[in-house]
């Protein structure tokens, strides 16, 4: 068994990842920490796990015992996983990290969205952003992955056939996205509350939200032309789940987009394209590695209208980063990740 290490086990991602990998044929957690829970049994912690796990206990993050790991997830807040990588990285060891540390390319950008200076400028460098349905080769070869925002997944994985055939006009893409609440972690905050976060919807973040930036970096790579985007996330009342609808005008009305999409995404393994004419729900993706997508031609026959579900925590976060550890370890790409979704 490949033996691996989570940094942040006791969030939201860590918790998936756990859940995850248990089913992975080559793969052990080996090394699991929290600060606050050092000590702590994980099925303690976790009573979902129980029977999972054995004997696996927290430990506070160090560099030394995370160097017995062939490969280490971070599932922390941004900032922690630059502060240990590069050492971790010169002995040997690959890196998953789920945080926007090694995200975005440009450190300016890095600084002014999480307020804080690049620690490591030459490992970002060389990071590569972890999309499969774009990077696959990159990230096979990898010894860094940055893993992918959630909104941004369902978001490039939407706009990814239309922009890479220039079929749009790629200076006005809107995205309008809608989350559930663990996408803001476990860590206690008033706007998580059931009080507060149930029975209502509204949009936040619309002057500048964090993944601008990083959805904005992913599409200029995907388009041979200037890229402008409006991006309009909204907290809604639900556990797990992001619906993103994308909007584009259409260059030539005629073009067949069922077919289009369809042939992008022949041989993914976690996209699926949706017959003409559905409307994919969050429910049919909940606990799933996989996005289903719906692409439709609004009634003014000029506007592209695609429909993108995913579990955040699934392939907007944990699962795609065991798809990405899979690559870089040389495994088949699905490994672990077979589950079917919860629905309902
Ligand atoms: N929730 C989601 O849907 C998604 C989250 N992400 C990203 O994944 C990362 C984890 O998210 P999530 O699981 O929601 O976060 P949580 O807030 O739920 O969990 C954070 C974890 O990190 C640990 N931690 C906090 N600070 C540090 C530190 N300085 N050093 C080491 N460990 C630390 C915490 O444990 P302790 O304090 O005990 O050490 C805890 O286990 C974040 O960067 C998030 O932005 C990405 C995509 C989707
Ligand atoms: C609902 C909600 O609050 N979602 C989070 C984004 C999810 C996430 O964790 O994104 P990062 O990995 O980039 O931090 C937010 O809008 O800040």
């Amino acid at each position: 068994m490949i033996k691996v290490g989570i940094v942040g086990g006791t969030g939201y991602t860590g918790a998936e990842l756990l859940r995850l990998l248990a089913q992975h044929p080559q793969v052990q957690v080996t090394k699991l920490t929290s600060r606050k829970e050092a000590g702590l049994r994980a099925d303690q912690h976790f009573p979902h796990l129980r029977g999972y796990t054995g004997d696996l206990t927290f430990s506070v993050p160090d560099v030394d015992s995370l160097s017995d790991c062939q490969a280490v997830f971070f599932a922390t807040p941004h900032g922690a996983c630059m502060a240990m990588a590069p050492e971790l990285v010169a002995r040997g060891v690959k890196i998953v990290d789920l945080s926007a540390d090694f995200r975005l390319q440009d450190t300016a950008e890095f600084k002014r969205w999480y307020g804080m200076d690049h620690s490591c400028p030459d490992l970002l460098a060389e990071a590569v952003y972890g999309l499969p349905e774009v990077n696959r080769v990159d990230i096979s070869r990898a010894r860094i992955v940055g893993n992918p925002g959630c909104y941004p997944t369902s978001v490039q994985l939407g706009f990814l056939p239309l922009l890479e055939a220039g079929l749009v006009d790629a200076e006005h893409l809107i995205a309008d996205c809608k989350s559930g609440v663990s996408g803001a972690g476990r860590e206690a905050r008033i706007g998580s509350l059931f009080g507060e976060a149930a029975d209502t919807m509204k949009a936040y973040g619309i002057p500048g939200h964090r993944h601008w930036p990083e959805i904005t970096q992913g599409l200029r790579r995907m388009s041979d032309t200037p890229v402008s985007l409006v991006f309009s996330p909204h907290l809604t009342p639900m556990i797990r789940g992001i619906h993103s609808t994308l909007y584009a005008r259409l260059k030539d009305p005629s073009v067949d987009l069922q077919a289009l999409y369809e042939s992008r995404y022949r041989g993914e393994p976690f996209v699926d394209v949706m017959p003409a004419g559905e409307h994919p729900e969050t429910r049919s993706v909940r606990g799933s590695n996989r996005c289903r997508i719906a692409v439709h031609k609004a009634p003014d026959g000029k506007t592209a209208v695609v429909l993108v579900v995913i579990d955040n925590l699934v392939k907007g976060a944990s699962g795609q980063a065991i798809q990405n550890l899979n690559l870089m370890l040389g495994l088949d790409e699905s490994l672990g990740l077979d589950a079917p979704p919860l629905s309902p």
